[in-house]
């Protein structure tokens, strides 16, 4: 039968940085992330005996051989956790502007591993939907909840402990979250990469890991006690602290560009012209600044007369996966 789902992306706070198994993607610590009202991706998948290979379409377009295999390889697990050799039409839509800074793996992978088991008779849970969805992408594990979302690390090597949940203190806590694109043209080290190259070369990923859950804590009682400024400075602090990771890998990689750096400074100026806004940054040069809703008109006016930056995205908290009707 078919199944079609709706999976939002995320924004990590508290970030997703290394990786202790490549294979089943569990990570060197946990996170914390919000998943937002705008940029989703919609999957709808058919298994079906009529046919004798996967087939992929990707916004409109039949999906080249490299990206067909790695859905294949993701629909493989769906398969063995059914115990059936059977294949699907799988064709996905992104309303995720990927020039808007935001990679569309997370909601990608979140909205395929709910259409997809559905479609091949799974009925899962979301904590069994986000193990799936993390094994296609590590972020995707978190897009399964709505709100503030924590993944948890876990501790076993079979990845059975490893997926997320929803922090239930932050879930009416509606921050405002702009996403500030200053553009790139170069072609940037995938997070994949860049968190492997650093695990494995950096001498400050140590240090990153010697602070990562103390940060996480902090975060969550932020949420709890609704402290914005709490929240915003160790967010900031997180970003900063992954980020100069990777300045010690080898080779070193930096995903800042001078637009990223002046964004950074306006911030900060907000802040000491007495408006709370904080930024963080994932794997790339572009910006997401967090503020509080009664705040964010001008917190958006501001970043767009900032020379380097070429459009600013308002988005809030959003929902969870969800299944639509076929
Ligand atoms: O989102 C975060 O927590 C932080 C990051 O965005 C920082 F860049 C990493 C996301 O990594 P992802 O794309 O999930 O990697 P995969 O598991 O190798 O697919």
């Amino acid at each position: 039968m078919e199944a079609i789902a709706k999976a939002h992306t995320n924004i990590a706070l508290i970030k997703y940085w290394g990786k202790r198994d490549e294979s089943l993607f569990l990570p060197m610590n946990s996170s914390l992330s919000i998943t937002l009202d705008q940029f989703y991706t919609t999957t709808a998948v058919q298994f079906c005996s009529c046919l004798n290979q996967d087939l992929f379409i990707l916004n409109g377009n039949l999906a080249d051989d490299a990206e067909t295999t790695k859905i294949s390889k993701f629909l493989d697990r769906i398969r063995e956790l059914k115990g059936e050799k059977i294949y699907a039409i799988v064709n996905s839509n992104n309303e995720v502007p990927t020039a808007a800074g935001f990679a569309s793996s997370a909601s990608g992978y979140a909205a395929l591993a709910a259409a997809a088991t559905k479609s091949i008779g799974l009925d899962l849970d979301k904590k069994e939907l986000s193990r799936i969805a993390r094994q296609g992408s590590g972020s995707a594990c978190r897009s399964i909840y709505g709100g503030y979302v924590e993944w948890e690390m876990g501790e076993k090597t079979d990845g059975s402990d490893s997926y997320a949940k929803p922090v239930m203190d932050g879930q009416e806590w509606d921050l405002s979250i702009l996403s500030v694109l200053v553009g790139s043209k170069q072609k940037k080290v995938l997070s994949r990469e860049g968190m492997k190259r650093t695990v494995e070369t950096s001498p400050f990923y140590p240090g990153w890991l010697d602070t990562v859950e103390k940060d996480l804590n902090l975060a969550k009682q932020a949420i709890q006690q609704r402290d914005f400024d709490l929240l915003g400075n160790v967010v900031e602090a997180n970003a900063l602290k992954m980020h100069a990771t990777t300045l010690g890998a080898n080779p070193p990689f930096m995903y800042w560009q001078s637009g990223t750096i002046e964004v950074m400074e306006h911030v900060q100026e907000l802040r000491e012209a007495g408006i709370p806004a904080y930024f963080t940054i994932d794997a790339g040069p572009n910006v997401k600044v967090i503020c509080q809703q009664k705040d964010e008109a001008a917190v958006r006016q501001a970043l767009l007369n900032v020379k380097a930056v070429q459009d600013v995205y308002l988005c809030h908290s959003g929902p969870g996966v969800t299944y639509l009707p076929v």
